[in-house]
């Protein structure tokens, strides 16, 4: 049976103005039939121009946390209950509800408590006397890992590994046995008080690590002595963070360029993931490895976008929902989790630790490592959704090469490995080949007709026909030839472009890479200018390989989709009123902040990024005067050396 991708569902949610913040409405979500909904942002500086971005679900202001876990979550329950890892993540910037909808209040509980009280209903329900549940939390601060069931003075920083099977786990993570709400209650908020929180101009308590729950399901199930572990991983990311806006001080600052550089990650994950590219940076943030199976791997996902309505989050709202286009488009391969019973402990899928009273986490209940002999991935037919066929273990992982230990192909995390290029170009090409060969097929049978119509000018039918038989199909079969290998080429040299392209961008250095994007983004805007705007979105997208955490470039191309899309002119968003010059210890103040978030590059951090002089890409300011194309570079190297940077 083919292998079945499931791509990551989208959800976006809008916050509700909270008090003292200013709206002027321009984000609303829209929805367009039971099935089709998007968001619509105005562009404030072109007030014709409405960028949409179309998601499954697109949740307004007043939607209900039930409404939410009714429509996205609870059917992703069955799945967990089928053996079926399921990852639901929160993103979005800082104060835009993310802990509100994953955890909620008490009043209005979120995803998470909602979650595990279904679960254990199920379990409540279920015929099946072996179904267990358990739980683990962790927290991801400044990119390393602790265990939030342990008490915060005794957590030490806990290893990620990669089991013989290529799962990745994080090593001595404790794991508690679940049988009541009030267990979950009582540890949920225990465990939630020790993670990092810390107030910010923009949220009293704003979550200053990433939190993911791990909720493990095991079910037995029947006389076949196999046992279904599914998973629901529940993650609220801490908040992408504008430092103008935050007020950070510096302790607080080396927590935002950890969560901006870990967020920064994500977003590279995910347009290496979108471009096919062979080497797909999971280790480059701790945040990413934990998340692989989620990206582009053997898990279910759903990414929750929330969004603040606040104008000045404006260019962070765009930036979350190119981050969410971009999301839907990664394909996932669930596999069904299936373990021998027997390797389980009766009653509960975790073993216990010798002392786990002690609170040292290495004597803690401990999940459990599957070895490679009894853990199993399999098919199942009759779930409510399709999963991935055995074949995951001939795939390669296209994580980045490593020489002591290579993922394994169970991992299930490959995609578009060369081997599924090769593939992919083979299907092209057989798909192409039946096109034409139908295509043919019916030019043939129609052939009386086609003969009327040859008699029109002046042959005879049967001469026709005779010339068909005797010389055109040969040379049918010849331009069919041609032209198949053609498009083959061209799909082998495209791949090979991709891949070039991304080892290109990995072997140069971050100056290099700007200049590359800087050099792009002149190219491109000398195309705009003239009006060729399929040529400048090219380029401009190249340019984002370059420099792809760049906010404002990413603007310009959502600017020239939509008028690529509804085939307007392109007209640049007038220029931006000039700042007033800053004196030298206004700079000294801000040093820190624009240089850790321009090294970060994190998601969210335009404004930092096109304030410091020496890395702005400047997209938006060109002034669109009719300049020749070869003066562009001149003018390139002459504001380098103007800014005594790199631009
Ligand atoms: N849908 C909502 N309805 C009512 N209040 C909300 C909603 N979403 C968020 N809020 C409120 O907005 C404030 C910020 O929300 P929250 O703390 O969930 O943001 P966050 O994205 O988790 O922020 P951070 O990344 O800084 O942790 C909170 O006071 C929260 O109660």
């Amino acid at each position: 049976m083919a292998t079945v991708h499931s791509k990551i569902k989208v959800a976006t949610r809008i916050r509700p103005q909270l008090e003292g913040e200013q709206t002027d409405g321009g984000i609303r979500a829209v929805r367009d039939g039971p099935e089709r909904s998007h968001i619509a942002v105005n562009n404030p500086r072109v007030p014709s121009q409405v960028f949409t971005f179309p998601f499954a679900s697109c949740y307004d202001e007043n939607s209900t946390q039930e409404e939410i876990f009714e429509r996205d979550i609870l059917p992703l329950l069955d799945a967990v209950y089928n053996g079926i890892t399921v990852t639901v993540f929160a993103y979005g910037v800082t104060s835009s509800g993310k802990t509100h909808t994953m955890q909620g209040s008490s009043t209005q509980p979120g995803v998470t408590p909602r979650s595990m009280e279904a679960l254990l209903q199920r379990k409540a329900v279920s015929k099946s006397s072996d179904m267990s549940i358990a739980m683990s939390y962790m927290e991801i601060y400044k990119d390393e890992v602790y265990d939030l069931l342990v008490p915060r003075d005794k957590a030490m920083k806990l290893p990620v590994r990669e089991s013989e099977t290529g799962e990745v786990f994080v090593a001595n993570l404790s794991s508690e046995p679940i049988e009541s709400m009030s267990d979950f209650d009582a540890l949920y908020a225990q465990a939630s008080k020790q993670r990092s929180v810390g107030a910010t101009n923009l949220n009293r308590a704003s979550s200053r690590s990433h939190a993911i729950l791990v909720v493990s399901v095991t079910a037995c199930r029947g006389p076949t002595e196999q046992a279904l572990v599914g998973k629901l991983l529940l993650v609220d990311l801490a908040g992408s963070e504008n430092n103008k806006h935050t007020g950070n001080d510096a302790s607080r600052m080396a927590e935002s360029a950890a969560i901006n550089r870990s967020l920064s990650v994500l977003g590279q994950v995910v347009h290496a993931l979108n471009i096919g590219a062979s080497r797909i940076p999971y280790r480059n943030s701790k945040l990413t490895r934990i998340l692989q199976p989620a990206l582009g791997g053997n898990s279910l996902g759903l990414l929750i976008c929330n969004l603040a309505p606040g104008s000045k989050f404006r260019q962070d709202t765009l930036n979350t929902l190119n981050f969410a286009s971009r999301t839907k488009n990664v394909e996932n391969k669930p596999v069904v989790n299936q373990q021998k019973s027997n390797a389980i402990p009766a009653g509960n899928s975790y073993k216990s630790g010798p002392s786990a009273e002690n609170g040292n986490p290495q004597h803690r209940i401990r999940q459990p490592r599957p070895s490679a002999d009894y853990l199993k991935k399999s098919r199942v037919s009759n779930l409510p959704f399709k999963v991935a066929a055995d074949d995951q273990h001939k795939a390669k992982s296209n994580e980045e090469p490593k020489a002591t230990c290579p993922v394994p192909a169970a991992l299930g995390a490959p995609v578009l490995t060369e081997d599924d290029i090769n593939a992919r170009i083979a299907k092209a090409v057989e798909a192409e080949v039946a096109r034409r060969l139908a295509e043919f097929e019916r030019h043939r049978s129609s052939s009386p007709a086609e003969g009327r119509n040859e008699g029109h000018r002046g042959h005879s039918p049967k001469k026709a026909s005779a010339s068909r038989t005797s010389s055109a199909s040969p040379r049918k079969h010849r331009s069919l030839d041609v032209d198949l290998k053609h498009r083959l080429r061209e799909l082998e040299d495209k791949y090979e472009r991709g891949n070039k392209e991304v080892q290109l961008v990995d072997s140069l250095s971050p100056a290099s890479r700007k200049k590359t994007g800087r050099a792009y983004v002149a190219l491109a805007r000398a195309q705009s200018e003239k009006n060729n705007l399929h040529l400048a979105l090219e380029l401009y997208r190249k340019a984002e390989a370059y420099v792809p955490d760049n906010a404002k470039l990413k603007e310009r191309i959502i600017e020239i989709e939509w008028a690529v899309k509804h085939d307007k002119p392109f007209n640049p968003s007038p220029k931006r009123a000039k700042k007033p010059k800053k004196t030298k210890l206004h700079r000294r103040a801000d040093d820190a902040a624009s240089i850790s978030q321009t090294l970060v590059g994190g998601l969210g951090t335009y404004s930092d990024v096109m304030d410091d002089k020496e890395n702005r890409l400047d997209v938006m300011q060109y002034t669109p005067a009719k300049r020749p194309i070869e003066d562009e570079t001149d003018r390139v190297t002459r504001k380098r050396h103007k800014a005594g940077g790199l631009f």
